[in-house]
């Protein structure tokens, strides 16, 4: 598996947030993106995700498995600010919803619902309607949907909000492990992710839209 990401530019509204971001991500590769508010992390990650149409440049996906032409959002999971979840339904009945609409991809297999949800340190609960959970508790839910369906690319938005120490390291080893098994991953992140060896990019906004800022 192959992501790579050519000569990109995006704007918002009238203005362009970065241009000339490229880079390459590998099996077992991940990229973390750093910068202060407004500088165009969620904008880059929506563009790779294909959430958001890119100025000029294109990202492609390559690898077995993968028709050519395919787009890397169909390969991907994509974790937002938001938790992407009904408040009204039990946390049993929002995964499993995102289990059967996202179906596994090309390449792997899935957790069962109950398996994702003691990974993420809430097995029992997952009959109680999302609303009723605490903000760590819905964030923790939010990123068990990365478990119940195969995604080789995880595409996580300040992944870590919220949550509490023990999640913070419960989501590093989930991390960690997706990358050992020949995942992808690309975080944009205010909070180290403790991902050793992960490609840096320090997204500056406005200001660097014409500086060329992959080493
Ligand atoms: N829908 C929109 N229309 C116009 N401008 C927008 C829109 N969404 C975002 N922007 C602008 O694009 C710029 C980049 O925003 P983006 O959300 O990508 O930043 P970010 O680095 O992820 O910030 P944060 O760390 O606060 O999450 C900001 O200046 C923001 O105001």
């Amino acid at each position: 598996m192959l992501l790579t990401a050519e000569s990109l530019a995006a704007r918002r509204g009238e203005d362009l947030i970065f241009v000339n971001v490229s880079f390459r991500l590998g099996r077992g590769e991940a990229l973390v993106l750093t910068g202060p508010n407004g500088s165009g992390k969620s904008t880059l990650l929506r563009v790779i995700a294909g959430l958001l149409p890119a100025e000029t440049g294109h990202v492609s996906i390559a690898g077995e498995g993968v028709e050519s032409g395919s787009r890397p959002g169909e390969f991907s999971h994509y974790l937002g600010h938001r938790n992407a979840m009904k408040k009204e339904l039990t946390v049993g009945e929002n995964l499993r919803f995102w289990q059967v609409f996202l179906g596994d991809a090309p390449g792997g297999s899935a957790m069962t619902i109950e398996d994702a949800a003691d990974t993420v340190g809430l097995g029992g609960i997952t009959h109680l309607p999302f609303g009723y959970l605490s903000a760590g508790q819905q964030r923790r839910f939010a990123i068990a949907k990365l478990l119940v369906a195969y995604r080789p690319i995880w595409i996580l938005d300040e992944p870590t909000a919220a949550l509490d120490a023990s999640a913070d390291r419960m989501f590093a080893d989930l991390v960690t492990r997706h990358l050992a098994a020949g995942g992808i991953a690309l975080a944009a992140t205010h909070q180290p992710l403790g991902l050793e060896g992960a490609q840096q990019l320090r997204m500056t906004g406005f200001a660097g839209v014409d500086a060329e800022v992959w080493a």
